[in-house]
């Protein structure tokens, strides 16, 4: 199953659909009752409870309504607990009664050392930036803060942090997670989803795929395969200036599929003799039969590479575009009306913006769904985050965060379009392919840097040990060969 994530308008229906586990204050006490048992399991797991100190910081809304409530229940378990309210008079009654009644304090600041800190500040009702008041209080902060629903600061359907936001280590939600779940996963940390009776919903905005999943639906040679049964992917990228790009893609695509990879272009001989397995030609027209190209890595925009462009264009074949390809294109928007097969975009926010024609702006996830849209075609937007829109209105965004930023580094874009090319061609659909690649990119990352950085050479060389990780996650559901 694939994790899906709300906006704030569809929880708080869902949240209003439960009748009386609403309006009786039920959720509120499971929420609270989760939030109470994540920061409890902490503190046993680094010595226990009982006289240990945790703060909370509270805002004037119903989630710092949770977090009076969760200090309430911790305090009962012997847990010092004191909490500053940002505005004393509009913080939850009830609530504070709860706290107080269990031997909670109310203070003006929190002690200077504390087991752990409750961002309790604004959840799904924040809007803009962490006020100076909160930021002053978590500015001192040198505890693991648990954030109740959101890291505030953060919002929570377009996942922009504001400056001051708060930045959690562990963040507790209730019933489905938000948007800025997956879109500010590094200021989350790790997220905890309390189950507090809402159901399955549907119409999620953002969906990300989990690990067993792409290792389910990664293609592997069966007993019938050929080297052309299981689509062949044509590579045209690198110039006499840029010949690695070439290299590198092409490299990503031999590792991502078995079967056969051509390369179409002046790097012929550089791709060679790291790749001797590659069909190499001159030109696209000299290639023969694909059942997806790659087009723009490292490519060039003079006539040539546009002209290789538009043949490329013109096949009734997936085509990705990146790179230069994506410049040209920006220029040559018309280039993309003939099509008649799928089209793959996979720019950075760079390649973004001459594409839409305007700078991405904040609201990533708005902008990517606008272009997809526009143009009619699928869009990986490239950064920590990966997001893809395919052009239908109605099928959600696909999320990936890479979990770490090593990818950030010259020529992992060539090895991403490299492996989403070499997905289209096996036949998987421009979302599911910019999907998988984007995920065994971030994991491939992971495993080539072991911590420490790496050029996109070894991220490349990573891509096996990524699809064995991914492929095992899947287990047992794993298809036979
Ligand atoms: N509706 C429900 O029954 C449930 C709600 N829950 C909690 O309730 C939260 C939503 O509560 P609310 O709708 O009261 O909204 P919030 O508590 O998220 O925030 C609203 C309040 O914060 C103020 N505010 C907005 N932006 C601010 C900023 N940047 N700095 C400081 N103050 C700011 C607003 O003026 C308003 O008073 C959820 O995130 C969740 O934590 C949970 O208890 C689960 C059940
Ligand atoms: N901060 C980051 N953390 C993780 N991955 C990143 C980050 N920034 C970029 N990436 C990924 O690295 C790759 C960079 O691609 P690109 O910008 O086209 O670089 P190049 O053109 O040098 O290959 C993309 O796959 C992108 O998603
Ligand atoms: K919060």
């Amino acid at each position: 199953m694939p994790v899906d994530y709300f906006t704030a308008a569809a929880v708080r229906a869902a949240e209003a659909a439960t009748g009386d586990l609403l309006t009786s204050g039920a959720l509120m006490q499971r929420a609270a009752t989760g939030v109470a048992n994540v920061v409890a399991a902490h503190l046993v797991s680094t010595g226990g409870c009982y006289g240990r100190g945790v703060g909370l910081v509270v805002g004037a809304g119903d989630n710092g309504g949770d977090a009076l409530f969760a200090g309430a229940l911790l305090a009962r378990r012997g847990v010092s607990v004191c909490a500053v309210l940002l505005n004393p008079e509009r913080a939850h009654p009830a609530g504070l009664a709860a706290l107080r009644r269990s031997g909670g304090r109310v203070v003006e600041r929190l002690p200077a050392t504390m087991d752990a800190v409750v961002d309790g500040v604004v959840g799904i009702g924040g809007h803009g930036p962490l006020r100076e008041s909160a930021a002053t209080v978590f500015a001192s902060v040198t505890a693991p803060v648990f954030a109740v629903d959101l890291p505030s600061g953060i919002d929570a359907d377009t996942g922009v942090v504001h400056d001051p936001a708060v930045s959690a280590d562990v963040t507790v939600t209730f019933g489905v997670r938000r948007n800025a779940h997956l879109l500010a996963a590094p200021h989350c940390g790790r997220v905890v989803l309390i189950d507090i009776g809402l159901g399955d919903l549907d119409g999620a905005d953002l969906r990300s795929w989990t690990d067993d999943e792409v290792g389910r639906c990664w293609p592997v040679p069966g007993p019938a395969d050929d080297k052309y049964t299981q689509g062949v992917v044509g590579v045209v990228a690198g110039s006499p200036r840029y010949p690695g790009a070439g290299v590198l893609c092409t490299g990503a695509a031999i590792h991502a599929t078995s079967g056969l990879t051509r390369y179409a272009g002046s790097a012929g001989a550089q791709v060679l003799s790291r790749f001797p397995e590659v069909v190499v030609s001159e030109s696209p027209q000299a290639a023969g039969r694909v059942q997806a190209w790659i087009v723009g890595p490292g490519f060039g925009v003079d006539d040539d590479a546009l002209a290789r462009l538009r043949t490329v264009l013109a096949a009734d074949v997936p085509v990705l575009v990146d790179a230069d390809g994506l410049t040209m294109l920006a220029a040559h928007p018309e280039l993309l009306a003939a099509r008649t097969a799928a089209t793959l975009l996979t720019p950075h926010a760079g390649e973004f913006a001459r594409l839409a024609g305007q700078p991405l702006g904040p609201d990533r996830l708005a902008a990517v769904r606008d272009l997809a849209q526009r143009l009619g075609v699928t869009v990986l937007l490239k950064g920590r985050g990966t997001l893809i829109a395919g052009p239908e209105p109605s099928t959600p965004v696909i999320g990936n965060d890479a979990g770490s930023s090593w990818a950030a580094t010259a020529g992992s874009g060539d090895v991403l379009a490299g492996l989403a090319g070499a997905l289209l061609a096996s036949g998987r659909s421009p979302v599911d392919a910019a999907a998988m690649a984007a995920r065994v990119h971030s994991v491939a990352a992971a495993i080539g840097a072991d911590d420490a950085p790496l050029g996109a050479s070894r991220l490349l060389g990573a891509i096996p040990a990524a699809i064995t990780r991914l492929r095992r996650a899947a287990g047992a559901s794993v298809v036979r060969q």
